[in-house]
């Protein structure tokens, strides 16, 4: 009768306490608060303040998600969290050939200050924290997202936010990189430097394993090539002359939340002891900010089906319900209807609904970290720990994340799973229901939300005037400067600043770099 859970490990019928055997609830829960932040990274978790209600969106043009983001802050939203289009993710401009079809698809549209100008119209940056997931280019984002809190007359000091700036994700499970590995972690490093010089709130980074779950990733997978990434981005920072307690407390992290909830609870507990024991025995990490894992969760789009949609109401409250047992600091539900389309009006608000349920009308919030002491989610935590130190050894034995991503380490790791995922839905051993199980004859019609297509030329218009009207010699003096740097050895992300404020756009900036660095080209085993 044992089950296996989804990274492999044995779920037995019954638990008692022979299961713990001679666990010390000491060494491996602590307190809440403290090392090794087991049962979470503060005293008081949910009783002290609810996690940050962060729903991610964004599409169209700047001033269409404005609209959203002022709907989910009426709808009571808590921080922002900005989608970007593809295009703007791969720094291209609109109107660039490879952008056509893709402008505000999948997000926001953003070519230069201009549109984040529109973007964050009427919201106060200093009373909003606001994350971006954006990657490669993700230090002209958050440059101009400074240049716009300078326009509102809001300091860098008082801005806070995140942006996910994760790129060694992008070549294992994301795929919008653009430079190759080296400068890549060059760029995060000066962000690192950046940051702790000029936005000192900012979390620099949000370390991703989300995006490996939708590629296929167990659990356990999706922890270890987390934080075997968490730690090469860490050895960067120090070898480029940082104190690992000048950054560490700004590292942030991004899980999934699946329907599994036990091995859920157990991995998000287990992340938070291996980072806080890594950073404090491998790195030497003094502050104890620098140990705590501090993660946004986002329910697991890849469970959510096609078929019978408003099942997926019940499935992203249960994902939900998993994450907050875990401790999430921040939380995206997904809405019902994203296995179609865009969220919808009416499926957004329900989505943030289902974590005011969670929040305000169960009671979980009630007490820190309820599942401690339980006998299977602390053998589950145990297990769990030991699979994920398991596979970063692996990784290390590679040489590091990104020499195992050169050898395609992980992304063939996670393509296994999948595969075997895939088998056993199809075999009908793995019940998904609507899919396999449960079926409908005819599936009810639904009608999804559409981008305009005509966003596009809007877009190219916007540009074309906005070439037109500034000052084209300011212009390219602040790229030469910023290529300068770029080959050179000085922090990029001043002479970007000149650049973007100068009107330059994300397409110029990204393309000059593009020039000096050059781009990254995979090299599939697969
Ligand atoms: C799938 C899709 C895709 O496109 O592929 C995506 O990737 S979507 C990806 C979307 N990603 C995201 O949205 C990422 C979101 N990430 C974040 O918001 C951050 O990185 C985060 C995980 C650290 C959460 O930050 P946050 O501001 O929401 O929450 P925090 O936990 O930092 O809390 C805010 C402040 O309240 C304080 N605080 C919170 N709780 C307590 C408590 N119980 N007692 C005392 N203080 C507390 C914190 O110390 C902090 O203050 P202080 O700062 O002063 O200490």
């Amino acid at each position: 009768m044992t089950r296996e859970s989804e990274s492999g490990l044995p779920i037995e019928p019954v638990y008692g306490p022979e299961a713990l055997g001679d666990w010390d609830p000491a060494e491996k829960l602590g307190e809440p608060g403290g090392y090794p932040f087991t049962r979470g990274v503060y005293p008081s978790m949910y009783t002290g303040r609810p996690w940050t209600m962060r729903q991610y969106a964004g599409f169209g043009t700047a001033s269409e998600s404005n609209a959203r983001y002022k709907q989910l802050i009426a709808n009571g939203t808590m921080g922002l969290s900005v989608a970007f289009d593809l295009p703007t993710q791969m720094g291209h401009d609109s109107d660039a050939p490879i952008a056509h079809g893709e402008v505000g698809k999948v997000g926001v549209a953003i070519d230069s200050i201009d549109d984040m100008l529109v973007l964050f119209d009427g919201i106060p940056l200093d009373k909003v924290s606001t994350s971006m997931t954006i990657n490669a280019p993700a230090a002209l984002l958050l440059l101009l997202y400074q240049l716009v809190g300078e326009e509102q007359g809001v300091s860098a000091d008082r801005l806070t936010g995140t942006i996910q700036n994760d790129v060694l994700k992008e070549y294992i499970a994301r795929g919008t990189y653009i430079f190759p590995p080296k400068p890549s972690l060059r760029l995060i490093a000066d962000i690192f430097a950046y940051c702790r010089a000029e936005i000192p709130k900012w979390n620099t980074i949000s370390i991703s394993g989300y995006h490996m779950a939708e590629a296929g990733a167990s659990p356990a997978q999706e922890i270890a090539f987390t934080l075997a990434d968490g730690i090469e981005y860490v050895r960067t920072a120090v070898a480029a002359g940082m104190d690992v307690d000048d950054f560490a407390p700004r590292l942030s992290f991004f899980f999934v939340s699946r329907t599994t909830i036990l091995e859920e609870v157990a991995k998000f507990r287990a992340a938070r002891r291996i980072w806080a024991r890594v950073m404090r025995e491998e790195f030497g990490a003094k502050n104890p900010k620098s140990l705590m894992l501090r993660f946004h969760t986002q329910t697991a789009g890849v469970q959510l089906t096609a078929q019978q949609p408003e099942v997926n109401l019940v499935r992203v409250a249960v994902q939900g319900l998993a994450a907050v047992l875990g401790g999430t600091q921040s939380l995206h539900t997904n809405s019902f209807d994203e296995a179609i389309a865009l969220p919808t009006d009416k499926s957004a608000r329900l989505a943030l609904r289902t974590q005011q349920v969670l929040a305000y009308e169960t009671d979980v919030t009630a007490t820190v970290d309820p599942f401690a002491g339980s006998y299977v989610v602390e053998k589950l935590t145990d297990e769990v720990e030991a699979a994920t130190v398991e596979l970063m050894a692996k990784v290390e034995e590679l040489g590091g994340a990104v020499s195992a991503i050169e050898h395609g380490f992980q992304k063939g790791e996670i393509e296994r799973n999948a595969y075997r995922i895939a088998l056993e839905t199809d075999a009908g051993e793995r019940v998904v229901v609507g899919v396999n199980r449960f079926k409908l004859d005819e599936e009810e019609p639904y009608e999804p939300l559409r981008v305009d297509p005509a966003i596009e030329a809007q877009q190219a218009a916007r540009l074309g005037g906005l070439r037109a009207a500034r000052d084209q010699d300011a212009v390219d003096a602040a790229l030469a400067a910023l290529q300068k740097a770029a080959a050179g050895s000085d922090n990029v992300l001043y002479p970007m600043k000149d650049a973007l404020r100068a009107r330059a756009t994300v397409g110029e900036v990204c393309n000059a770099l593009r020039e000096v660095w050059g781009t990254y080209v995979p090299t599939d085993a697969f």
